[in-house]
């Protein structure tokens, strides 16, 4: 990296860096299938991820067997997480494009961060056994600002000082947390969006990850040097 960071690219990890959902999508099926309740799938996994691990399982319990207890969430949620972290990146795997991109980015003398609604630690581990983690001075999760997407807390806790920087991501809860941040964003349109990635209301849009670099550059405005 350059020593004059040319800005932060704050980037959103599942949808966005990596397709993260056959993983979550096997473990959700099979805390749904100890309980006996019919899978979720693969389809039905991905139009429930976005706002963090608990808040899928709850979705995916609400569909199943109805109104949830908290009690009841947090043993399904335990469960879910002692699977699941025995599978990080069973099937998961970069969207292609990712790795050179990312390269790239951090040549050009990008500082490069992560910011996800999957805890830190378990983000860290997916991108580590992806061989993706080297790339990133930061990945914070809900629990390292206790602030979680769409609050713009936790995009603005990666940016100590105000500087050039623009958040890649794939869902609407990435463009608020933005607007909310008053940074500019592009939208993915590999993600897990519910929406179609025209109406999430992003400023670009990148149809592949090649494209992301030429977006970044022409959102972000050049820092001046003294
Ligand atoms: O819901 C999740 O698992 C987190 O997803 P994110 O990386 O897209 O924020
Ligand atoms: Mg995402």
């Amino acid at each position: 990296m350059s020593e004059t960071p040319r800005g932060t690219v704050i980037f959103d990890l599942d949808g966005t860096l990596v397709d993260s959902a056959p993983d979550l999508a096997d473990t959700l099926d099979e805390v749904l299938a100890d309980r006996g309740l019919a899978p979720i799938g693969l389809d039905g996994t991905r139009a429930l991820i976005g706002h963090g691990i608990p808040a899928l399982v709850r979705s995916a319990l609400v569909l199943r067997q109805g109104p949830v207890t908290e009690d009841d969430l947090a043993r399904a949620s335990d469960r879910f997480l002692s699977i699941y972290s025995g599978r990080l990146a069973a099937k998961t795997r970069p969207y292609p494009g990712a790795p050179e991109v990312l390269d790239a980015l951090a040549g050009a003398g990008w500082r490069l961060t992560v910011c996800t609604n999957k805890r830190e630690a378990a983000a860290s581990e997916v991108l580590r056994e992806l061989g993706l983690l080297r790339f990133f001075a930061q990945v914070a999760g809900p629990d390292t600002f206790e602030a979680a997407k769409p609050d713009p807390a936790h995009l603005l806790g990666l940016l100590p000082c105000p500087q050039p920087a623009v958040v890649v991501g794939d869902s609407e809860i990435d463009v608020a947390a933005a607007r909310a941040a008053g940074l500019p964003v592009v939208a993915v349109a590999w993600g897990y969006a519910r929406r179609p990635v025209g109406d999430l209301g992003a400023d670009a849009i990148a149809f592949r990850f090649e494209q992301v670099p030429g977006l970044v550059e022409g959102l972000s405005p050049r820092p001046r040097h003294r």
